[in-house]
C-alpha cells in the first residue's frame, strides 16, 4: 500500500507553520489545507507546530473513519481548554473528557436530547424563543438590525433554557433575562479570547501571564460560576417540575453537580455554533431574494411550529449552509488501530483530521459545488434515495458521525430550521455590508466582518 503523501518543504519542529503564517496564518488554515489537498490529493500528512496529522477529504474515507473509531472515540482537544481544566482541576460534563464518566453522561443524555422522540418537547421550546425574536425584530424593520451578535447569543441561550425549563418557560422569562444576558455575554467573551489564544501557545501565554490567557481564564471562570448558579436557580423555579429537560435529568438520578457540568457544556457548545450557522444562512438568504420568496410561499402553506421546523426547503437551506460553512471546519480522531483509508495504510495512534471545508466544496461530491443551492438536497436524483445535486452525502457531516458526534444536533436542527422558516415567513432580508464577506477561521468558521442585515415586513 502506498505511503501517505507528505507536505513538502516542512521544517524541523515547526513543519508547515511558517508557510501557513505566510499565507494568512490560522485565520486562513482552511484555505491553506484546501490548497494542499488540491496539490497532494484527498489524503496527505502535515505537521503544524506541535501537531502532526493526516488530513483527509475523501467522503468514503471519512465515513470509514467513524466506523473504526471504537466505543470511546478520542479527538484532539483544544490546548487552551486542556490547560484550563488541568490548572483548575475542573471536571466537565461531556466536553473535553474521555473515559467512563463521559460514557455514562453521554448514554443518559443521548436518551434525553438526541433521540428523535424528544422533538415533541424540543420544537415547542424553540418556538417560544423564536416567536419572541420575531416580535422583537419586527420593531427594527426598515433599518439595520442592531447588535446582531448580542441578539443571537441570547436567542441561542434562551433556546437551551426553554428546553431545560419546559413548557412554562415564558412565565419565568422576565426574571431570567438579566442572568441570561450576562451568561451569553461571557460565553461570547470566551469565544473572542479563545480566538486570540489560537495565535500563541496557551502554555506560553500562561507562563508569561499574558493578557489573552488571563482574559480567557477569567471569562471561563465567570461562565462556569454563572452557569452553576443559574442551574441552581432554574431548579428552584416553581414550574420546573414538569416535562422540561432538567426534571428529566433529575428523574434519571443525575446529581446537582453533574447536571451543572452538563448544562454548562451545553451552553458552551450551543452558543457560537448556532449563532454563526444562523449568520451564514442569513447571509446567503439575504443575497438570494428568489430563495426568500420560495421559503415565504412554502411557509404560508403550513402553520404549526412542528410543520415549520420540518419545512423541506428550510431544512435544505440549513444543510446547504453547513456544507459550505461547516462551523467546525476540522474534525479529528486518534486512530485506535492500524487501518486503510482511501488506499493508504495509517498507523494506530495517528491523528486523522477531516477537512470538511474541502470535502464540502469538492465537485466530485456536489454538482456546482461552489453554488448555494439548497434544493440539491431534494430526493430525486438518479438512483434509489439519491439527492438532486449530491453525489456523496457523507462529504458533508457538520455534526460528525458516531458515538461522539454532536449531542445537540436535534436541538440545533430544529432551532435553526424553525428560525429560518419563521424569519422568511415574516420578513424580507437585505444585506447592508458592501465588502465581500469571506470565511475566516477563529476556532470556528465566522464571517470576515460583522454581518449587517436589514429587514422589511412581508
Ligand atoms: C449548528 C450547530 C452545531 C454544530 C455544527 C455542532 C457541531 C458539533 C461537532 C462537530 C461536535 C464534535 C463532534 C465530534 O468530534 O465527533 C460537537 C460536539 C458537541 N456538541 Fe455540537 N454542534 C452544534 C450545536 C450544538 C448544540 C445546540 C448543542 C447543545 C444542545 C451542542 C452540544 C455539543 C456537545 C455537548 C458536544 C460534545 C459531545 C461529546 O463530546 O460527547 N452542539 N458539536
Amino acid at each position: 500500500m502506498a505511503a501517505v503523501p507528505r507536505a513538502r518543504w516542512e521544517l524541523p519542529l515547526v513543519g508547515s507553520a511558517l508557510a501557513l503564517a505566510w499565507r494568512g496564518g490560522p485565520a486562513r488554515l482552511h484555505a491553506f489545507v484546501h490548497e494542499r489537498h488540491r496539490r497532494l490529493g484527498a489524503v496527505f500528512r502535515q505537521r503544524l507546530g506541535p501537531v502532526e496529522g493526516v488530513f483527509v477529504a475523501d467522503a468514503g474515507a471519512m465515513r470509514a473513519l467513524f466506523a473504526l473509531e471504537g466505543p470511546r472515540p478520542r479527538g484532539m482537544l483544544p490546548p487552551a481548554w486542556l490547560l484550563y481544566n488541568g490548572l483548575r482541576g475542573a471536571r466537565r460534563g461531556l466536553f473535553f473528557m474521555d473515559g467512563e464518566e463521559w460514557f455514562q453522561n453521554r448514554s443518559i443524555m443521548n436518551k434525553l436530547i438526541l433521540r428523535t422522540n424528544n422533538m415533541e418537547t424540543i420544537v415547542p421550546a424553540c418556538d417560544i424563543v423564536v416567536s419572541d425574536l420575531i416580535e422583537r425584530w419586527r420593531s427594527s424593520c426598515g433599518k439595520e438590525l442592531p447588535a446582531l451578535d448580542d441578539e443571537l447569543y441570547l436567542w441561542s441561550l434562551e433556546v437551551m433554557v426553554s428546553i431545560l425549563v419546559g413548557p412554562k418557560y415564558r412565565e419565568h422569562r422576565a426574571e431570567l433575562v438579566p442572568a441570561m444576558k450576562h451568561i451569553s455575554s461571557v460565553v461570547r467573551a470566551i469565544f473572542e479570547h479563545t480566538s486570540r489564544l489560537s495565535l500563541l501557545p496557551p502554555q506560553l501565554a500562561y507562563a508569561l501571564g499574558l493578557a489573552p490567557w488571563k482574559d480567557f481564564e477569567a471569562a471561563v471562570d465567570e461562565t462556569l460560576a454563572s452557569a452553576n448558579a443559574f442551574v441552581e436557580n432554574l431548579l428552584s423555579l416553581r414550574h420546573v417540575n414538569g416535562s422540561g429537560l432538567l426534571s428529566r435529568m433529575l428523574a434519571e438520578g443525575l446529581d446537582l453537580k453533574t447536571i451543572q457540568r452538563i448544562v454548562a457544556d451545553f451552553i458552551l457548545a450551543a452558543g457560537d455554533t448556532t449563532v454563526y450557522t444562523l449568520q451564514w444562512a442569513l447571509y446567503e438568504l439575504a443575497r438570494n431574494p428568489q430563495l426568500q420568496d420560495e421559503l415565504y410561499e412554502q411557509s404560508l402553506l403550513v402553520n404549526s411550529a412542528k410543520e415549520l421546523s420540518e419545512l423541506p426547503l428550510a431544512k435544505w437551506t440549513l444543510r446547504e449552509t453547513l456544507r459550505l460553512y461547516p462551523v467546525a471546519i476540522f474534525l479529528s480522531r486518534y486512530l485506535p488501530e492500524e487501518c486503510e483509508l482511501a488506499g493508504y495504510k495509517i498507523d494506530a495512534g495517528t491523528l486523522v483530521i477531516l477537512s470538511l471545508y474541502t470535502s464540502g466544496r469538492d465537485a466530485k461530491n456536489f454538482a456546482e459545488a461552489e453554488r448555494f443551492w439548497p434544493a440539491r438536497w431534494a430526493r430525486g436524483g438518479a438512483g434509489a434515495g439519491a439527492y438532486a445535486g449530491v453525489a456523496a452525502p457523507f462529504a458533508s457531516i457538520p455534526f460528525a458521525l458516531g458515538s461522539r458526534s454532536c449531542i445537540g444536533r436535534r436541538v440545533a436542527e430544529a432551532q435553526l430550521a424553525l428560525t429560518i422558516a419563521q424569519l422568511m415567513k415574516n420578513f424580507r432580508m437585505e444585506i447592508v455590508n458592501t465588502n465581500p464577506i469571506e470565511l475566516t477561521l477563529r476556532m470556528i468558521a465566522v464571517p470576515s466582518e460583522p454581518l449587517q442585515l436589514k429587514l422589511t415586513s412581508r
